[in-house]
């Protein structure tokens, strides 16, 4: 106490009185003992991390999405006090994924689930079990460990402190993982545990990466694996690709013998909706490799980024860059002057919904957004390619945001094959121009496989459609199929897929790029893909799609807008399809609509699609199904639709394959009809922006003549004027000369006057006093001349 007296006593000096004295010690005793707590503190907890063995995470690092997912599972957050709630976790088990694997803290959701039904039934439930309870599309949610909260889990005899957090500098998420232990040997357990579980989970599933704006790659979606069989392409063109992928990835030692960079690259080009980014997504499945996506056209993608990008690809992976085309060259729609009139717009537009199963909301990308590209078309530009940067430096979009894309081909090159290029990469790039592209970009070495993709052949449509219903005798229509598609074109088909123009073979060894051959082999594998169809899931329009929905929903409403056209567009329910073309495109999806009595069932723009009729097609026999599938082919014109349209229309006929075949006729006819005064209305819509822009382009010469003529007469006014002050100057001139003339001649007179009195006056003195006068008057004669000398100087 004498020393806390001691220490206040100087800063009261010995006017504190005892109160105040005492208050101070207080301060100064609760300041001691908060000091005392955090130093012990501090020192406990440092004596207690020295025993703990910690163990970082970041989620730029693949074992960060194992361990998310296996905390996910923990059935600790059944019991702990403060968790995240999320529908969106990390890995092919997060909840945005279809779990195959039922677990537990499923059922537990599930059983929930059911309570909440029974105590707070909605119409949607009604709706939903009404149709298709099994169908129904359930969103799954997780608990997982909050921000900056140590939790505590139990693993084979050891407590682990779990700390989800974020670095201070990048803002990065981190997972701790710490342990009391005297080696690391539990944590490899558990990170091995983790990717066990993991990827047991991805064995029926790819990942996909997308690229973000700090150059990483972040994982943004678990899909399941897509059959190659449920690609129809002309015949031998997946076959050949999957066995030429598949040798590369098995030939690194060959390329390393030799010298060559490890990489290879496949350029996919042509129509849109025909199945380039599907078969990628199919190959990656097949390869089990997960998918890196950048998209060449963000706003934010720079020669930079790029290479950073480039340098953090897996070893084994396919990296995807879309839209090749329209890596330097933006636009803000994929058909904004395109000039080439390639009218795909109409054909692709009207059969919205194809690409619906391949929508992923939230993703802008054309990998996931297949029916929003393929409604949309090419992505195109009317400037074609360049290097130069200045054509793209500072534009503006359409948005308002500034486009900051400031990729230039170099850096592509660069990225794509430069030093810090990852090797190992099966490099994938879709175009819908191959001519837009520049040489240096397609070249072997880089693009060493092209596959051109076309519309639709009558052949794939058939397959499409064998795709599409279920038979009977599976394994007997494999092989009549095979034995009826004898005849095909299979030069023809393999027309599409070629190797690179040049080839250049370095020192003389294996010629990098392929030719494919078809072979018997690849005709039996098509023939499987084509009866593999009751394997393959088939697509839910209705309810996975929100792009579905609004596209086709608005495309019913512009063709209702259309005088009244009936477009199949909208003929949306195939419960109603059996004749030709519904009448009333417009009005039927709402009539079908169990929820369409509802909220905002006037706005039809908004309504989802109406619900597909949940019965399932009775598997057709094999004779039927040849015959409809012929019908079916025969009605579809050669390479006039695509793949993507015709799936469309089949979707519409889902549980209707005699409907499907029958109609297909009167459907072709619709659209082409469609197509046609698409393409009438876009020729009006050219005479008319070109009448427009002739008519400006004459007002603007008349205005410019005006101009001229106004300036050119202002100019002869000026000149006038000019003559005019002249004029005046010279009559004024004039003027003053005659004055100076007049005084001239006055003065000459006075001259005369006075010489004559002068001569009178020395006759006569009298006189003198008048000639006085006269000399002054003389004087002032002088004075005036003297000033008139001035003026006319002037
Ligand atoms: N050859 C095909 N075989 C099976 N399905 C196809 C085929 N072509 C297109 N489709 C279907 O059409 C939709 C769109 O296909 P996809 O996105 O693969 O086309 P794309 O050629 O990549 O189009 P875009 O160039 O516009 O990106 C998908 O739902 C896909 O299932």
């Amino acid at each position: 106490m004498d020393t806390i007296k001691s220490l206040v006593q100087p800063l009261v000096g010995g006017y504190g009185n005892s109160s105040i004295v005492d208050g101070m010690k207080l301060v100064v005793l609760g300041g001691t003992v908060e000091t005392a707590r955090r130093v012990s503190s501090s020192a406990w907890s440092h004596f207690v991390n020295s025993f703990f063995l910690t163990a970082h995470f970041s989620e730029e690092d693949v074992p960060y999405d194992w361990l998310m997912l296996w905390l996910s599972r923990r059935p600790e957050w059944q019991r702990s006090r403060e968790f995240e709630t999320t529908t969106r976790a990390s890995g092919p088990g997060g909840p945005s994924a279809t779990n195959p694997n039922y677990s537990e803290e499923d059922r537990d959701w599930d059983a929930w689930e059911a309570v909440v039904d029974q105590s707070f039934p909605t119409p949607y439930d009604e709706a939903d079990s009404a149709e298709d309870p099994e169908g129904k599309p359930k969103t799954r949610i997780v608990f997982q460990p909050t921000y900056d909260t140590t939790h505590t889990i139990y693993y084979r005899g050891h407590w682990l402190r779990v700390r989800r957090g974020k670095r201070q500098d990048t803002g990065c998420e981190m997972l701790s993982i710490s342990v009391v232990a005297r080696s690391n040997a539990i944590l490899k357990q558990l990170v091995l545990q983790a990717k066990k579980e993991y990827e047991a989970e991805s064995v029926h599933r790819i990942q996909i990466y997308f690229a973000d704006i700090h150059g990483s790659w972040r994982w943004t979606d678990s899909r399941h694996k897509r059959p190659l069989s449920s690609i129809v392409l002309n015949q031998g063109v997946k076959e050949s690709l999957v066995d030429d992928t598949k040798d590369f990835l098995r030939s690194e030692k060959w390329y390393a013998d030799r010298g060559i960079p490890f990489r290879r690259g496949y350029l996919l080009h042509g129509v849109p909706g025909s199945g380039k980014s599907s078969l990628i997504h199919a190959l990656a499945g097949q390869l089990g490799l997960d998918i890196y996506v950048v998209s060449l056209s963000a706003s934010w993608i720079s020669d930079n980024t790029l290479m950073t990008l480039m340098g953090r690809v897996p070893a084994r992976c396919v990296l995807l860059l879309e839209d090749l085309d329209a890596a330097f060259v933006r636009s803000t729609t994929r058909e904004e002057g395109d000039e080439d009139g390639e009218g795909e717009d109409g054909e692709n537009g009207g059969s919205g919904g194809a690409g619906g199963n391949d929508s992923f909301p939230g993703f802008t990308s054309g990998f996931w957004s297949g029916n929003s590209s393929s409604s949309g078309g090419g992505f195109s530009s009317s400037y074609g390619y360049s290097s130069s940067r200045s054509r793209r430096s500072n534009r503006y979009r359409s948005d308002g945001l500034s486009d900051m894309n400031t990729l230039s081909l170099s850096g592509l090159l660069n990225a794509l094959d430069g030093v810090a290029a990852s090797e190992g990469r099966l490099l994938f790039a879709t175009t819908n121009h191959l001519e837009r592209l520049d040489p240096a970009l397609s070249r072997p070495g880089r693009m060493d496989v092209w596959v051109e993709f076309r519309n639709a052949s009558q052949w794939q449509a058939e397959a499409l459609f064998r795709n599409f219903f279920p038979c009977e005798e599976e394994e007997e229509v494999v092989s009549s199929s095979s034995s009826e598609d004898g005849d095909i074109d299979i030069e023809k088909n393999l027309s599409v897929l070629q190797s690179v123009p040049s080839t250049p073979t370095r020192d003389g060894g294996r010629d990098q790029t392929r030719r494919f051959v078809p072979s018997s082999a690849m005709m039996r594998d098509l023939s499987v893909s084509s009866t593999a169809s009751e394997r393959r899931p088939l697509p839910a329009p209705a309810s996975t799609s929100s792009l579905w929905s609004l596209s086709t929903s608005i495309a019913s409403s512009a063709s209702s807008l259309l005088s009244g056209y009936s477009s199949p567009i909208s003929a949306a329910s195939p419960a109603m399809s059996t004749p030709p073309l519904p009448s009333s495109p417009s009005t039927a999806p709402i009539s079908q609509n169990p929820l369409s009595s509802g909220f905002g069932s006037t706005n039809t723009a908004y309504l989802p699609p109406p619900p597909v009729n949940p019965t399932k097609p009775k598997p057709l026999d094999k004779k039927t199904l040849a015959v409809l599938a012929k019908k079916f082919a025969d009605g579809v014109p050669e390479e006039e639709f695509s793949v993507a349209s015709l799936q469309g229309y089949l979707l519409k006929h889902k549980a209707q394959p005699e409907a499907a075949a029958n109609s297909i006729e009167a459907w072709v006819k619709s659209e082409k009809e469609m197509k046609e005064r698409l393409q009438r209305e876009k020729e009006a819509r050219e005479v008319r922006e070109k009448a427009l822009r002739e008519k400006r382009r004459k007002e603007a010469q008349e205005k410019d003549k005006v101009k001229k003529e106004k300036e050119k007469k202002e100019k002869e006014l000026e000149t006038v004027k000019a003559l005019l002050a002249e004029k005046e100057k010279e009559e004024e001139l004039e003027k003053m000369r005659q004055q100076l003339k007049d005084k001239e001649e006055e003065l000459r007179k006075k001259e005369e006057d006075r010489k004559k009195k002068e001569e009178g006056i020395e006759d006569d003195p009298k006189d003198e006093s008048k000639s006085e006068e006269e000399s002054k008057a003389d004087s002032d004669e002088e004075e005036t001349k003297e000033e008139t000398k001035d003026e006319k100087k002037e």
